[in-house]
């Protein structure tokens, strides 16, 4: 029974951790707000926005402010009823006494007020902008639904499968089209797992460039954001596919059952990194090569679902290599990403690092190995290490994993010229580079780093511009949040894919098999 009492939950007072307090101070200058306490809603707002709480614990150091000037005696029923409700839906923590609820609001103030700071320093401290995407998410179709819950999940790995029924918007898409002066006609419409594929004769192909230049128009025309519609060409002449995103009811989560039934049951080529990126817009799955391509970016907003997107990448590795194979060096600045990988028996140096001395280390330490195995190469007469292993000199691909790219060289001016060294010259050596970032700006992707990672992956980003610096095009600014992403290969379009929901129990299960 619940040992919540309302008047208990009005009289007490709620504290911060040390970061937020910063944060929510920082913020409250820079925005122009009156009291902490408006920040700190907006902060807890935001926080209720991103899924599941990290099982993580936060410090409890920061400010202490009273219920009353936190949500007002009117309102704090209802925030805790969101509260609540949110760790119900996401399976988080669940609450039913003071301290409980205490934890709840510190862990989402904390994480909210992180968010919204990086989200303010990604807006070029401009206020307008800032606004513009918090606005922007809200308006993109209804994320509030149940594509998280395991009951999106199709436990087949089989696809599309819808959960809630998909409107037929066949229709009201032609009455939209004819209103802008474009006649066609819906000849079929496939429900794939986040968006429905119209398939559409053009009675005029003359419109085709009207209707590109429509597209802003005619997503707003269907109730959805600017620019969510995407147009391409069809598989006959005059025809062209219009993919209209669902609400989230509707979707279809690609659970982690899926990526196993790609990984045990195709060929594992010891030579290739096959990394699972998700399904396409009809369901297919997409995938890349990353001894191929030879290294990647991985950007997106806070929340877009990179940390989810490397955890399938680095199980689609761990899934397809045995520790002979393959091994992973991960850095991870955030120091909690990678925690559930700490005990492979294929990890790098056999240590996470999460410091910046430590990341340092590793780095020089993985150009040392890139110039001994060059020696070797020369030893033997062979460039690769693909021409290595035929003359039987079995070297371990090298997979290293930087979860937060910026923090790693914001603080620490070293760092940037290992990671370039090891992007320039790595590849043949059998050491990849997968690099993550929160921070899609000049500062962080440029140069030779920039230059020598031609694969990238744009999870949702805020603006057209960050989209460009990921993928060298917008696009990523109108993706659907929560694993949705662009992945762009050397010399090849865009491609849609929408990412595996890891979780992290699938992690540990699949950790805990490695090896043996
Ligand atoms: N493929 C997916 N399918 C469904 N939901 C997803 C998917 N990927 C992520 N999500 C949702 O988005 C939330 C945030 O994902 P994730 O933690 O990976 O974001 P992030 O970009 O790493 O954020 P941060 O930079 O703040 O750590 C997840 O908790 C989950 O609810």
């Amino acid at each position: 029974m619940s040992q919540l009492d309302i008047q208990q939950v009005l009289s007490a007072r709620y504290v911060t951790s040390q970061e937020a307090d910063k944060h929510t101070d920082q913020l409250r200058q820079n925005l122009g707000l009156d009291t902490k306490a408006q920040v700190a809603r907006l902060a807890i707002g935001r926080s209720l926005a991103m899924g599941k709480l990290p099982d993580i614990k936060i410090d409890s150091s920061g400010m202490a402010i009273p219920a009353t000037s936190l949500f007002s005696s009117e309102n704090i029923g209802a925030w805790v009823g969101l509260l609540l409700t949110q760790a119900i839906s996401t399976e988080g923590p669940i609450f039913d006494n003071m301290d409980g609820l205490r934890n709840a609001i510190r862990a989402h103030w904390h994480r909210g007020a992180i968010a919204l700071w990086e989200e303010w320093k990604s807006s070029d401290e401009n206020y307008e902008k800032f606004i513009e995407a918090l606005i922007r998410r809200s308006e993109m179709p209804d994320f509030a639904g149940t594509a998280d819950d395991p009951a999106n999940v199709d436990g087949q790995g089989k696809s599309p499968v819808q959960v809630e029924e998909a409107q037929d918007l066949s229709a009201t898409l032609t009455k939209a089209l004819d209103e802008l002066g474009i006649k066609v006609q819906v000849k079929n419409s496939l429900v794939g797992p986040r968006l429905t594929r119209y398939r559409v004769l053009l009675m005029n192909l003359a419109d085709l460039g009207k209707l590109n230049r429509s597209v802003s128009q005619l997503s707003l025309a269907l109730n959805l954001g600017a620019n969510v519609v995407a147009v391409s060409n069809g598989d006959e002449s005059k025809t062209i596919f219009i993919d209209v995103p669902r609400p989230k009811s509707t979707w279809t989560a690609v659970g982690i059952e899926r990526l196993q039934e790609w990984a045990y049951g195709g060929t594992k080529d010891v030579n290739q990194l096959a990394l699972y990126a998700g399904v396409d817009v009809t369901g297919n799955d997409v995938t890349l090569d990353l001894a191929a391509a030879p290294h990647l970016l991985v950007g997106g907003t806070t929340g877009s679902g990179k940390s989810v997107c490397l955890h399938s990448f680095i199980l689609s590795l761990l899934m397809r290599h045995k520790p002979e194979t393959l091994q992973l060096a991960l850095i991870d600045p955030k120091q909690v990403e990678f925690a559930a990988y700490a005990k492979l028996p294929n990890l790098y140096r056999g240590e996470i690092a999460t410091e910046i001395p430590q990341s340092r280390e590793m780095l020089t330490e993985l150009v040392i190995e890139m110039d001994t195995r060059y020696s070797a190469f020369n030893k033997l007469g062979v460039s690769s290490i693909g021409d290595a292993r035929k003359k039987g000199q079995n070297l371990p691909y090298i997979v290293v994993f930087i979860e937060e790219l910026a923090d790693l060289l914001m603080q620490d001016e070293n760092i940037e010229p290992l990671i370039a060294r090891l992007a320039q010259k790595a590849r043949a050596a059998g050491i990849h580079l997968v690099l993550a970032t929160q921070r899609p700006d000049a500062k962080t992707f440029s140069g030779l780093i920039r230059s020598n990672i031609p694969a990238r992956v744009a999870l949702t980003v805020r603006t057209g511009s960050e989209s460009r610096i990921i993928l060298d095009e917008t696009g990523a600014d109108n993706l659907l949040g929560s694993g949705d992403m662009l992945l762009r290969l050397p010399g090849e379009p865009a491609k849609r894919a929408h990412g595996v929901f890891v979780r992290l129990e699938n992690v540990v299960n699949i950790v805990s098999g490695v090896g043996k």
